[in-house]
């Protein structure tokens, strides 16, 4: 457990320094601990994520026992006296003499005499004292930024495109838990026959409500390890992913292009919809990514697609009008898988949205050129930001009048039914 508690404190002060995704941090720190007990996984991950994810609430808590305030302190220290806070309030398992006496350690092992004092004399006066009520915190975007643990201007923001109430609730779901959730791959079996086959091997498994390929895993440990897994009867995928490539309904033997492919989740989906039949173009404007596309390719069984790395900016006229449908699913703010990707919360800017709103516009105004007349082509972000959702296709269809809606622009919040936030509308062209 202690080794846990050390291997937390180290993922937290990587992400924070370097603002590196929490996601692979973890990854590479389990990674490289392969003695690590299934039980010692289990509870660093719930560590790194659980104070990311409650970040603002415990040093809301933290601040009345810091004579200097939070900002004052070492990087390192912050982020020990919120691991502890996180155990010794969100985790009631673990006994508060063992969370104070652990933090002791760890201090003792990076820093001085007077570190191990502070930290210690911090967590036993708040031991002693009730927890700090939120009551007094009026203004209600406040309460919900500090309650929920996100920035304020975030919440605000989201209170003026979504109101108040509705705002709540996105940044309460965006602590829940994210379901594991799986995508059958119909090139090699029916659902019904990987659940069975699953359930077998121990998995607790039920079928997924919105997506149609989709099955829940309650019980994920080792799922990748699995031989169902390995000799690719399914992808891991989030269930609101897996209600792209369909909306794009791409027939066998049709010319696809995945404009911002990498790592391929989407596209080896668009070509399991086709049978295998046809062609698909993976393009990413990451070379260095496009290697994943080929792995889940090879172990899927699927042989259409082929992979580019371009910047999706720039198209050569030579292949304007030659695709018969288009997935257009664009980097983005992020905002709507907080859920798996805490740190997004405190790494993402204003500024990075204003940017990468451009940027979206710009894919689709060369996604546009290179579709067939009559062809369709889709959007798609994992966000729940206006702007990078409805306002760019707004602007779009402004600029593109032979384009029209084909059918509602679909926002999913990540409250919906358990998955992520996530925008996708379907566009053809006259
Ligand atoms: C949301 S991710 C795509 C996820 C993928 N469709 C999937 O389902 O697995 C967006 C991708 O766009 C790529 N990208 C960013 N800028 C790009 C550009 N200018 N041209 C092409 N791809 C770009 C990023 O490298 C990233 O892999």
């Amino acid at each position: 457990m202690g080794n846990a508690r050390a291997l937390a404190l180290e993922a937290l002060i990587k992400v924070e320094k370097q603002k590196a995704y929490s996601h692979l941090v973890l990854n590479q720190l389990l990674s490289r601990h392969p003695q690590l007990d299934l039980r010692d996984r289990q509870l660093l991950t719930e560590l790194v994520y659980g104070t990311i994810q409650h970040q603002r609430l415990l040093d809301f808590y933290l601040e009345p026992f810091l004579k200097q305030g939070i900002a004052k302190l070492e990087g390192w220290v912050k982020q020990l006296l919120r691991l502890s806070v996180y155990q010794l309030y969100f985790l009631n398992r673990i006994p508060s003499h063992a969370v104070v006496n652990e933090a002791v350690k760890l201090a003792k092992k990076r820093g001085h005499r007077g570190i191990q004092g502070l930290v210690n004399g911090v967590l036993r006066n708040m031991l002693r004292q009730p927890k700090r009520s939120l009551d007094t915190i009026v203004e209600p975007v406040e309460r919900i930024a500090i309650e929920t643990s996100h920035p304020t201007w975030l919440v605000a923001r989201w209170v003026r495109q979504y109101g108040l109430d509705t705002a709540r609730v996105i940044c309460r779901a965006n602590n829940e838990r994210p379901a594991m959730t799986i995508r059958v791959n119909l090139l090699k079996a029916s659902k019904q026959d990987v659940l069975s086959r699953l359930t077998a091997s121990g998995y607790r498994v039920s079928e997924t409500s919105e997506a149609e390929q989709g099955l829940k895993v309650e019980n994920p440990a080792k799922l990748m390890d699995s031989p169902l897994f390995k000799e690719g009867y399914f992808t891991i995928q989030s269930e609101s992913s897996m209600l792209v490539a369909p909306l794009l309904s791409p027939q066998p033997g049709m010319k696809v292009l995945d404009l911002c492919a990498a790592p391929g989740g989407k596209t080896t989906h668009l070509a399991e919809l086709m049978a295998n039949q046809g062609r698909i173009v993976a393009n990413d404007v990451h070379k260095h990514k496009l290697r994943l596309i080929e792995t889940a390719a090879r172990r899927l069984g699927i042989t259409i697609i082929e992979v580019t790395a371009r910047d999706g900016t720039a198209v050569s006229p030579e292949e304007w009008g030659t695709f018969d449908c288009i997935l257009v699913d664009a980097p983005c703010s992020g905002f709507g898988v907080i859920k798996h990707k805490p740190d997004l919360k405190w790494n993402k800017r204003l500024e990075d949205i204003e940017q990468i709103k451009e940027l979206q516009l710009h894919l689709l105004s060369n996604a546009a050129k290179l579709l067939k007349s009559g062809g369709q082509l889709v959007y798609s972000t994992c966000t729940i930001d206006k702007e990078e959702n409805e306002g760019v296709i707004e602007r779009f269809l402004e600029y593109h009048p032979h384009f029209e809606l084909a059918g509602d622009m679909r926002q999913i919040l990540p409250q919906d039914f358990g998955s992520d936030g996530f925008f996708m509308v379907k566009l053809s062209k006259a």
